[in-house]
């Protein structure tokens, strides 16, 4: 790394540090299994990440070609995401698509029957807790999702360390049920086991995914279970942005926009 890069990121967070000096992924190839099963994360891959959660927008060409491939895959497109399911159909309107959320712990199967609803809500201390620790240090925004809740630090990036620290405490205290999951400025608190790659595995063992071939596109560290799920079902993984952590996709992206031109020529193709 040049005395340039270093110092450039030695002021971004742990989180979203960019790595300049690796060499991009390979682009994932022109006409990859007709058979896919397409699983989409959201936030850095569809969506551009936005200062909070709520201010998201989905781009209508964007929308308008995942309903498209969605059709043209049999329904075998699903949204595997952070996000309650309840925010996954409001931010993709008027869609409802076969879903895993809160990392796994909702799931929707194509046709709309709920699956599961995994994992109980954290401990109300510990939600007490993290809204005490919140309110004293400005910058830092609470999001409570029921049995998944994330304090946020995008307006405040220089307290990453003290919110992993203080929430991974917390929650070795006071929440067994639960576990840690650091994303990109945010540190999340979710229910033991519900991860991604649990929810893309159990989705890919029913109709219309079961037999395909998975392709699983993300850009967080909660994409790395899904991306290890898909590789080992016989499929891929797409790391979207070029991030200065391992990660075990075998194809990237450059940026969301490029995830989007890439479903709108998939759309277009059908
Ligand atoms: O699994 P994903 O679909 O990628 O969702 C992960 C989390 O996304 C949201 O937070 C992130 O996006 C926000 C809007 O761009 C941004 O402000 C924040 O810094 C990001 O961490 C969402 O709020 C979380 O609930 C999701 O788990």
């Amino acid at each position: 790394m040049s005395l340039d890069a270093a110092a450039a990121a030695a002021w971004e967070p742990e989180s979203t540090r960019v790595a300049r000096d690796r060499p991009a992924l390979p682009a994932i190839p022109a006409g990859f299994p007709d058979d896919l099963a397409l699983f989409l994360d959201l936030d850095g891959t569809v969506l551009d990440l936005a200062p909070t959660p709520d201010a998201v927008v989905i781009a209508p060409e964007a929308l308008a070609a995942i309903g498209v491939v969605a059709q043209r895959l049999d329904g075998a497109l699903a949204i595997v995401t952070g996000r309650a399911l309840g925010d996954v159909d409001r931010i993709l309107s008027p869609l409802r698509l076969p879903a895993a959320a809160l990392h796994g712990a909702e799931l929707r199967r194509c046709g709309g029957g709920r699956v599961a609803d995994a994992g109980v809500a954290p401990p109300d201390r510990l939600t007490a807790a993290l809204g005490a620790f919140v309110d004293a240090r400005p910058g830092l925004a609470l999001e409570n999702k029921g049995v998944s809740v994330a304090v946020h630090y995008r307006a405040a990036p220089e307290r990453e360390g003290e919110v992993r620290a203080r929430i991974g405490d917390l929650v070795a205290q006071l929440a067994p049920a639960h576990e840690l999951q650091p994303g990109k400025m945010v540190v999340e608190v979710r229910p033991r086991g519900c991860d991604k790659g649990a929810a893309l595995r159990r989705m890919m063992s029913e109709k219309p995914f079961a037999g395909r071939t998975p392709l699983m596109i993300g850009d967080d560290l909660t994409d790395e279970f899904a991306f290890e799920a898909a590789n080992a079902l016989g499929g891929a993984s797409a790391l979207v942005g070029r991030v200065a952590r391992p990660s075990v996709a075998t194809y990237g992206f450059e940026s969301p926009d490029s995830v989007r031109r890439w479903l709108v020529a998939l759309g277009a193709a059908a």
